[in-house]
């Protein structure tokens, strides 16, 4: 999956993160079914808290963006986030006897705060491209995998998780995501973004971001 033109640039410069993100031990135990159950429903309750601080990162986006184009594509992520990605969670944790009230006074692990703070940073203290940079590998990288599990899974154990970001119309959103970065890359960068200034720091936001995705998933293993 390459999602646009920057994507790559990024996720080559992340080096070896980027695989050890994308092929986590958790991401090969939702592949073979091999994933605890209960690591997987602590995972979910977690991940139920980072989206909600993701949905408040989109909906800064939409106050960062330069053009109607980009504030559309920001609102309609934001909305996507809450009415359909949080379902998935509302859903399977209700169906194991977690109710929202439980899900909503869930304590953040830290490994959670360090990352949705960091990108709320990212846009606190950048601009919408720097928000960007932090916010493409969750969405990006969760293209990935998801695509790769819906070939790749050998068990159907955690199907409902894989057919969400394997499925046509989260990869839509990821072509749709990929290109709004490509946009607001050239649109701020210039049309060589890779010889500004400002790319190194984009890059490094990306790597970091990277990083956080790889304790998250850590944080997953351990319930
Ligand atoms: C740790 C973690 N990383 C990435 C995602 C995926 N994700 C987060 S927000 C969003 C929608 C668009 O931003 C998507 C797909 C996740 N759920 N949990």
């Amino acid at each position: 999956m390459s999602y646009g033109r920057t994507f790559p640039l990024w996720r080559a410069a992340a080096g070896g993160d980027w695989r050890a993100y994308t092929r986590h031990p958790f991401v090969a135990g939702l592949a073979d079914g091999s994933l605890p159950r209960d690591a997987f429903l602590h995972y979910l309750v977690q991940d139920y808290l980072f989206l909600v601080h993701f949905a408040r990162a989109w909906a800064l986006a939409v106050t960062k963006a330069d053009t109607i184009e980009e504030m559309r594509t920001c609102a309609a992520t934001t909305q996507a986030l809450i009415d359909d990605e949080m379902r998935l969670h509302v859903e399977t944790c209700a169906a194991a006897g977690i109710d929202a009230a439980v899900l909503q006074a869930a304590e953040e692990r830290p490994a959670n705060l360090a990352y949705t703070r960091y990108v709320l940073d990212a846009g606190h203290a950048g601009d919408f491209a720097d928000l960007l940079a932090a916010l493409a590998p969750c969405v990006l990288g969760y293209g990935e995998i998801g695509a790769r599990l819906a070939d790749e899974a050998t068990a159907d154990t955690y199907r409902d998780w894989i057919g969400t970001y394997g499925g046509a119309d989260y990869q839509a959103l990821c072509a749709e995501v990929g290109a709004l970065i490509d946009g607001a890359v050239a649109r701020r960068l210039g049309p060589a973004p890779e010889d500004s200034p400002r790319w190194p720091g984009l890059c490094r936001r990306f790597a970091t971001a990277t990083r956080l995705e790889i304790g998250f998933w850590d944080m997953g293993l351990a319930p």
